[in-house]
């Protein structure tokens, strides 16, 4: 099924302290988390919680096991049509067209209905309570059990088995949409499978310093050895000094105000993160971040070499194209001759055409000057430009760069341009240092977070965003295709305290 990855539209949009509290699932108005900062309102907890958020997790899970099952029908329909047209030719070419006939087939059979499973990995999170989250707890096993008996189809014996399971991160993802006013009708396969691999690639920032500092906060008002504590917990996660002291200050101000019980003192560090977050929306920054549709948007990505701009580009190409705009990539990475070859492969891979000059060291200005013509040529509506990390030197680097960027704003003046600095989450800090450069060079307007998969530096997102004052757009948390997403605070919040 095709899912506009841009175009994610909720009921309840990412909580802002200014609004009141949001009501959540419909059947369930009066259990509403995303409190609003001054009326900090405890997590969920009780029984019928989770059995309503459980039911509304089931009915997602049906419904996308019809929409999964509607799209291998229709696969299979093509399939047979396909056979069809073949048929003719093969009663002229009997002796050839036979294999051909099977091969066809035999594709369109391995395309049945999905058979749905229920993964292990639930009955073994349930094992011990204490490592649930509040919402999960309590005698879900037993509902499990119920889910299970009353949600599995039955798996057809040679039926392919896709990656559906009502498991541990399916119910978390379907809670952290749910939450958001979504209804389970709503709800794609999609979406699900991001929401586990977040909060999959925040395991380790979350029990590297998240788990200890809930336990801190946890405890009431803090006092000075708290507060030194939860400073040390920020700064090893890489969120800043700034970041810290702003997180720290706010806090204390609350608690010194009212004595929170730990949930709502929860509740409310996670209005202060997403806050922070949020921050650059209150300025220069528009909060929707999408290509606009029949005219040319043309995105440039930079950053040092290593961080995962290639990667990026094959990801966002494949995401545009699946979401419905017409893409064409520059491979503007002229300085590794590999680049240009893995830049044209991660094209390939969506059928998206790559403009590239096959010279090696070219100028890259140029591939770029063509790249825009071949786009207004074709009607593209995206244009990704790749670019070189390193160069001998920092000044050639950055005289390039200046040089592309001059290129595009002259040679595509009406065009939506956005230039994003690629970011790698591994190197937490670090990473930083270098953006000031490339916002005088390239004149950024985003950032791209990647590698926050098996980092346990993931609030570094909060540093970027404190320290650059630019919005982060998408997040990358794998090396697959489908693994960089756009950007919410709100899902990247739950997946760090809530995960
Ligand atoms: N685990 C993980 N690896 C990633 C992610 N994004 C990129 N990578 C990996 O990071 C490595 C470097 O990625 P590239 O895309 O080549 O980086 P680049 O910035 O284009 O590098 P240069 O072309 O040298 O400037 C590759 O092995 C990628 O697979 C991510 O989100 N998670």
């Amino acid at each position: 099924m095709v899912f506009n990855w841009f175009r994610r539209k909720f009921d309840n949009p990412e909580p802002d302290s200014s609004k009141d509290s949001e009501q959540t699932v419909e059947s369930a108005p009066e259990q509403l988390e995303t409190p609003a900062a001054d009326e900090a309102a405890p997590e969920p907890v009780s029984n019928e919680v989770a059995t309503d958020y459980l039911a509304w997790a089931k009915a997602a899970y049906q419904n996308i096991q019809q929409q999964e099952s509607a799209a291998a029908q229709a696969a299979a329909t093509v399939a047979e049509e396909v056979t069809d047209a073949v048929a003719p030719v093969l009663a002229v070419e009997e002796a050839t067209t036979e294999p051909l006939a099977v091969a066809v087939e035999s594709e369109a059979s391995d395309i049945e209905a999905p058979t749905v499973i229920i993964s292990d990995t639930a009955e073994a999170t349930t094992s011990d309570a204490e490592d649930l989250p509040i919402w999960a707890r309590d005698d879900r096993q037993q509902r499990l059990e119920q889910l299970k008996a009353s949600a599995i189809e039955t798996a057809e014996p040679e039926a392919q088995t896709p990656d559906i399971a009502l498991d541990d991160d399916f119910l978390w993802s379907a809670k952290v949409l749910a939450d958001r006013g979504r209804t389970p009708e709503q709800v794609s396969l999609d979406e699900i499978n991001w929401l586990k691999k977040l909060r999959q690639g925040l395991d380790k920032t979350r029990r590297g310093f998240v788990n200890q500092l809930k336990a801190l906060i946890g405890q009431g008002p803090l006092n000075a050895d708290a507060v030194e504590s939860i400073e040390t917990l920020l700064l090893q996660a890489d969120v800043g000094i700034e970041a810290t002291d702003y997180v720290i200050e706010t806090l204390q101000t609350k608690l010194r105000q009212e004595a929170l019980p730990p949930e709502a003192a929860i509740a409310y560090l996670k209005q202060i993160l997403r806050d922070l977050l949020d921050k650059p929306f209150e300025s220069n920054y528009s909060s929707e971040f999408l290509p606009e549709s029949n005219q040319l948007n043309i995105w440039l990505l930079v950053g040092v070499n290593g961080v995962g701009k290639t990667t990026t580009i094959g990801k966002l190409a494949h995401m545009s194209q699946s979401s419905g705009y017409k893409c064409l990539i520059a491979a503007g990475d002229t300085f590794r001759a590999a680049a240009v070859e893995q830049v044209k492969v991660w094209g390939q891979r969506s059928g998206i055409e790559v403009i590239a000059n096959p010279g090696q060291n070219t100028d890259p200005a140029a591939v770029v000057f063509d790249a825009i013509s071949a786009a207004r040529s074709r009607e593209t509506e995206l244009l990704l430009v790749d670019t070189a990390g390193r160069l001998q030197n920092k000044k050639n680097l950055m005289d390039e760069l200046s040089k592309i960027r001059r290129i595009i704003d002259k040679q595509a003046s009406t065009a939506q341009i956005e230039s994003l600095l690629v970011l790698d989450a591994t190197l937490g800090q670090n990473g930083l240092r270098q953006a000031q450069v490339f916002a005088e060079a390239a004149k950024l307007s985003g950032v791209i977070l990647t590698k926050l998969d098996g980092t346990a530096k993931g609030g570094v997102a909060l540093a970027v965003v404190q320290q650059l004052g630019l919005p982060i757009r998408f997040i990358g948390a794998g090396e697959g295709i489908e693994d960089l997403r756009p950007f919410s605070s709100y899902e990247f919040v739950e997946a760090l305290l809530s995960g």
